[in-house]
């Protein structure tokens, strides 16, 4: 059996060592357009902020532990057209020379694109985006310049954020945009995204929310940014306003969800039988939403990733299904969230309640302590939890596993009410926050 993975970031790398390590006698190829592989990008905001010394721990492996497994891989090497009739995938590598593979099994693991704002300017020099290695290198260098004063960032999503707080670190002037009336929208209710806008503020960094980039302005580079309210000058844009999927190349054989990515199955198979897809480029199921969705992280790709190879490998094994959970921690402020926000869930069209809870996270008498702000979020007629938000400079990160698996399991908020949630005074409190935000639903 021979497979062939196009794609060698987190999913396709976790489907290859998969079918590498559990597998034997299966034959790998992987093709990938870049010249490195398994850089982990949540690392950029960090290294570029001057929080971490520098990016080379980034990488967790390389194409030659690849080739030291067995495995046949491209490196900058596009793949530009698939015979999904004849099997065969045709790419072309960095000197111009064309070859091909025959597979018996094919995986997509195309990952995603940054979305691009379609507005005049958007190709001046100085406008980033921030998705590969390569991207964050060049941001990097611009933000060493001292001519760089001011820095526009569109999208206070998660990259957004992230890479505001890092320019702030690196001593610019930040100004953040999105269309949104708060950050973090599309993850947090209001309540608890204007904490993280409070935090961003009073570390100066200026917010201009629920105001749309018309324009980039410049002369070959870009020196002003025009929203639908203002002119700003600015000296480097970087656009983060979400991830689309990376699926021209299967769009016209394969099933797709609505943004483009790869309809799967609970195997991670496409429409056609001899093609899965893995990561940012294929949907995924969502318990809390009880559909498939399309989320584009990390955790997901390599569990996806996972379940691709053990199929292709002959074991079979279902995709569990997952609840987005996710979390990010700016100027020491952290916040994680699970399943769907009040905002979302009513998006959806699932009629839902909510309860919150702040507190101590542990006894007063304890000295390092401090608030912790949760909501969970349930469904009104089942009563199941579909939701959950954390908020505190404590590190509450593990917290939100629990509801993960809440979410997952179909746990009722009643449910949550009498768990037993362990008390020491080290950690939390005896009438902790979780039990009491579950006793206080209606
Ligand atoms: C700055 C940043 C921070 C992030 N932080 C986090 C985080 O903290 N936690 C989290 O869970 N997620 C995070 N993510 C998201 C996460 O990086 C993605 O979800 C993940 O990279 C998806 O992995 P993937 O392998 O599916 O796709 P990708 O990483 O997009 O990889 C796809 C691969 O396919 C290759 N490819 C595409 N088309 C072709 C072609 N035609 N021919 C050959 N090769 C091709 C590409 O070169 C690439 O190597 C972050 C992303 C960014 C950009
Ligand atoms: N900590 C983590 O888990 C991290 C995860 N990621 C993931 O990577 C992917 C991409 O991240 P992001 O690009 O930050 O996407 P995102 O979806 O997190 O945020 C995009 C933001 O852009 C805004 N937006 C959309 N169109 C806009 C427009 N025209 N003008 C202004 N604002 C606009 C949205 O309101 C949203 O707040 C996401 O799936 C994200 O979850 C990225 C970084 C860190």
């Amino acid at each position: 059996m021979k497979t062939v993975i196009i794609g060698a970031n987190h999913a396709g790398i976790a489907c290859a060592n998969t079918l590498l390590d559990t597998y034997p006698d299966t034959e790998v190829v992987m093709i990938d357009r870049n010249s490195n592989l398994s850089y982990l990008g949540c690392g950029t905001a960090l290294w570029v902020g001057r929080q971490i010394d520098g990016y080379e721990n980034l990488f967790y492996t390389t194409a030659d532990n690849f080739r030291k497994k067995g495995a046949k891989i491209y490196m900058e090497s596009v793949v530009s057209d698939i015979d999904f009739i004849n099997q065969v995938v045709h790419f072309t590598n960095k000197a111009g020379e064309k070859s091909a593979e025959t597979y018996d099994k094919l995986v997509l693991a195309t990952g995603s694109k940054p979305i691009v704002p379609n507005i005049p300017g958007k190709d001046l020099d100085g406008i980033h985006f921030l998705k590969l290695f390569q991207e964050g290198l060049a941001v990097d260098l611009d933000l060493s310049r001292d001519d760089v004063k001011t820095v526009a960032v569109i999208g206070a999503g998660y990259i957004g954020v992230e890479i505001a707080e890092a320019a702030k670190r690196r001593g610019k002037h930040v100004l953040l945009f999105d269309a949104m009336p708060t950050s973090l929208a599309s993850y947090y209710d209001p309540e608890f995204a204007t904490k993280m806008d409070e935090n961003l503020e009073q570390h100066g960094i200026s917010l201009h929310f629920g105001e749309l980039a018309t324009e980039y302005k410049g002369d070959g580079h870009v020196t002003q940014l025009v929203t639908d309210k203002a002119t700003y000058d600015v000296d480097l844009v970087i656009n983060a306003i979400g991830f689309t999927a990376n699926s021209d190349l299967g769009a016209e054989h394969l099933d797709t969800f609505k943004n483009g990515a790869y309809l799967v199955d609970k195997h991670q198979k496409t429409s056609d039988d001899s093609v899965y897809a893995v990561g940012d480029c294929a949907t995924i199921y969502s318990n809390a939403l009880d559909d498939t969705t399309y989320i584009a992280l990390a955790t997901n790709a390599v569990r996806s990733g996972i379940v691709a190879g053990h199929n292709i490998g002959g074991t079979v094994l279902d995709a569990i299904g997952v609840q987005g959970s996710n979390g990010i921690s700016i100027f020491g402020y952290n916040m994680v969230s699970t399943g769907l926000s009040v905002t979302a869930a009513e998006k959806a069209g699932i009629d839902v309640d909510y309860t919150d809870f702040e507190d101590l996270q542990k006894p007063g008498f304890i000295k390092e302590n401090a608030l912790v702000k949760i909501r969970i979020v349930y469904e009104k007629s089942s009563r199941r939890v579909i939701g959950a938000q954390l908020a505190s400079t404590e590190d509450i990160s593990a917290t939100i596993h629990m509801f993960s698996l809440a979410i997952q399991e179909h746990v009722t908020i009643d449910e949550l009410k009498l768990l037993d949630i362990f008390f020491l005074p080290h950690f939390n409190q005896p009438y902790n926050y979780i039990t009491m935000a579950a006793l206080g639903a209606k």
